[in-house]
């Protein structure tokens, strides 16, 4: 290494709203004879364990006030970090003015993010956004030819192995590193205050939207082996996958995130005091088995029996704490991944034999009303819309037809209808007795996804030993209205009894005129729930 890239540090400043580590780090920059400048309670905190620092107002001669917002806004700290060591200029000004270099600033903010987290009134928050932190971050990390800029206590170790193993000294690998996660840092920063104003003022799309997250996970690749990838957390703490504890398997990749997040969210549109004992199972992001049951074992039986080919290597959900014989029905077969809100020791225990099998807890599930928003990248920018959070519980389901439907069948027409909101476009899900019995998803068109939904259900029957079709008696949900009735009769040919979908087409007389002349009952939602 050049000997010019090696900057000595000689004068340290720490100002740190969150103090973990803060003590260790004094001493060891005391043990390498740094001095120590430092704000209000972080000079106590190190004082009072007898670490030797001067307070900021002392080195600037300028009292803090007005609460803390004006501590360490002063030419002799900016001035001390900014000056270029080798710029006779800058060094000139600096001895001018009595301004001393400062060559390593150690910041954390005061906690926006979570006082929003929390809920606090607006006043609170607004006392909350750092101003003197973030601006010494940014004047450090410009300096970083030789200043040392750290937000994040991780680095502590980091810093002070590099002053031992360089006599005192910080290498310009270390500060760029440091500079570009500190630019980080304020940019997350002031993204979180801008979202939250945002929200404060009821604009849902302001003009300029920024987007901050933290790396939670680099995968090994992404969707395919040549694409890169990793999973940045945002301040949401939706309960799921990216909030779960993983208690074994390997390290959950792009296309696990993805497949789980699925999972979950549909499954969770089952409130186990509601619906009882519910499972999903995924393949590709789409459902290829959701079912009900009495126990969740049967539940799961069912979810797999409507496609146990498509099932091998899935994502199971459940929605419900994972037992003994639900686990044991599971590891009969390859699955790379069970999310449940939680497990059972006999049923970790069953889990365990299975090492690839991850097995995730999350505590609890999320809930499918809240709000929020969604965003895919295209061309150019970026496609924003709110979460799909309509419940089909909300919907006001209107009877169309002649036939009018049977208290089960209204009830498999929900489920199914929820089902379909997890399908994607375009949906088509058979139901029998809370079962899934055949899928059809993603098809250009709504009449080849029904003809698949159907075949799906005659081949789990045959899978199954039986001779008649599973779509023989079942309910059919669509996800969007039939725009001709052709996607409505290949249903009825299939055997099912009745349907349910959005309605809304300019032929919804035509359908409803096919549903009865089929014999079928037909509910209209008005709710359409596309996914792409
Ligand atoms: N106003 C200022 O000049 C200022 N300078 C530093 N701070 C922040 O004060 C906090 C540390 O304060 P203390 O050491 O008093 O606990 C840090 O989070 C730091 O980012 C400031 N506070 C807010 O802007």
């Amino acid at each position: 290494m050049p000997a010019s890239d090696l900057q000595p540090v000689k004068r340290a400043l720490i100002s740190v709203s969150d103090k973990a580590g803060l003590i260790d780090l004094g001493n060891a920059l005391i043990a390498q004879n740094i001095e120590i400048l430092s704000t209000g309670g972080s000079a106590k905190m190190l004082q009072d364990a007898g670490i030797s620092v001067t307070e900021v107002a002392d080195h600037t001669h300028f009292p803090e006030m007005m609460d803390g917002r004006v501590k360490t806004l002063h030419p002799k700290i900016h001035g001390g970090i900014l000056g270029l060591r080798d710029n006779d200029d800058h060094m000139a000004a600096m001895d001018q003015h009595d301004i001393g270099p400062i060559d390593l600033v150690v910041v954390n903010l005061y906690p926006f993010e979570e006082t929003v987290a929390k809920g606090a009134d607006f006043h609170t928050c607004i006392e909350n956004i750092d101003i003197g932190g973030p601006a010494m971050i940014r004047s450090a990390a410009k300096n970083y030819g030789f200043v040392n800029v750290v937000v994040d206590s991780e680095d502590y170790g980091p810093v002070v192995e590099e002053l031992m193993a360089h006599n005192g000294k910080t290498s310009i690998e270390l500060r760029k590193r440091l500079a570009a996660k500190a630019y980080a840092r304020t940019g997350a920063y002031d993204a979180a205050i801008s979202s939250w104003y945002a929200t404060q003022l009821g604009e849902v799309f302001p003009d300029r939207m920024v987007f901050g997250g933290t790396r939670q996970q680099i995968m090994r690749y992404g969707e395919n082996p040549h694409q890169q990838a990793a999973f940045y957390s945002n301040d949401e703490n939706r309960i799921g996958v990216a909030s779960s504890t993983q208690l074994q398997g390997k390290e959950l990749s792009y296309n696990n995130f993805n497949d789980t997040d699925a999972a979950f969210e549909l499954v969770a549109e089952f409130d186990p005091n509601v619906f009882g004992p519910a499972c999903a199972i995924i393949k590709h992001a789409n459902p290829c088995g959701v079912a009900l049951g009495s126990t969740l074992a049967e539940a799961y039986k069912s979810a797999f029996a409507c496609d146990t080919t498509s099932a091998f290597g899935g994502i199971i959900a459940l929605n419900q704490t994972l037992d003994m014989a639900t686990a044991e029905e599971i590891v009969k077969i390859f699955t790379e991944v069970i999310i449940a809100p939680d497990a059972d020791d006999d049923a970790k225990a069953v889990i365990a034999s299975k090492k690839n099998l991850r097995l995730l807890l999350t505590g609890g599930l999320p809930e499918p009303t809240t709000s929020g928003q969604l965003i895919k990248s295209l061309a150019g920018g970026y496609l924003v819309q709110d979460r799909d959070n309509q419940l089909t519980a909300q919907a006001e389901l209107q009877v169309v037809s002649q036939k009018v439907p049977t208290e089960q069948e209204l009830s498999d027409m929900k489920f199914a209808f929820t089902v379909a909101k997890h399908v994607k476009s375009n949906a088509i899900v058979y139901v029998r007795d809370g079962v899934t019995v055949g899928i059809g998803a993603g098809q250009m068109s709504r009449v080849d996804s029904s003809k698949i939904a159907a075949s799906k259900a005659l081949e789990a029957a045959q899978n199954a030993g039986d001779e008649i079709s599973w779509a023989k008696g079942s309910v059919v949900a669509s996800d969007a209205f039939f725009p001709f009735a052709d996607g409505l009769l290949a249903a009825a040919e299939a055997g099912a009894t009745a349907v349910i979908q959005p309605g809304g087409s300019m032929r919804d007389d035509d359908v409803i005129k096919a549903a009865d002349a089929a014999g079928l009952a037909m509910v209209l939602t008005g709710m359409r729930h596309f996914r792409h």
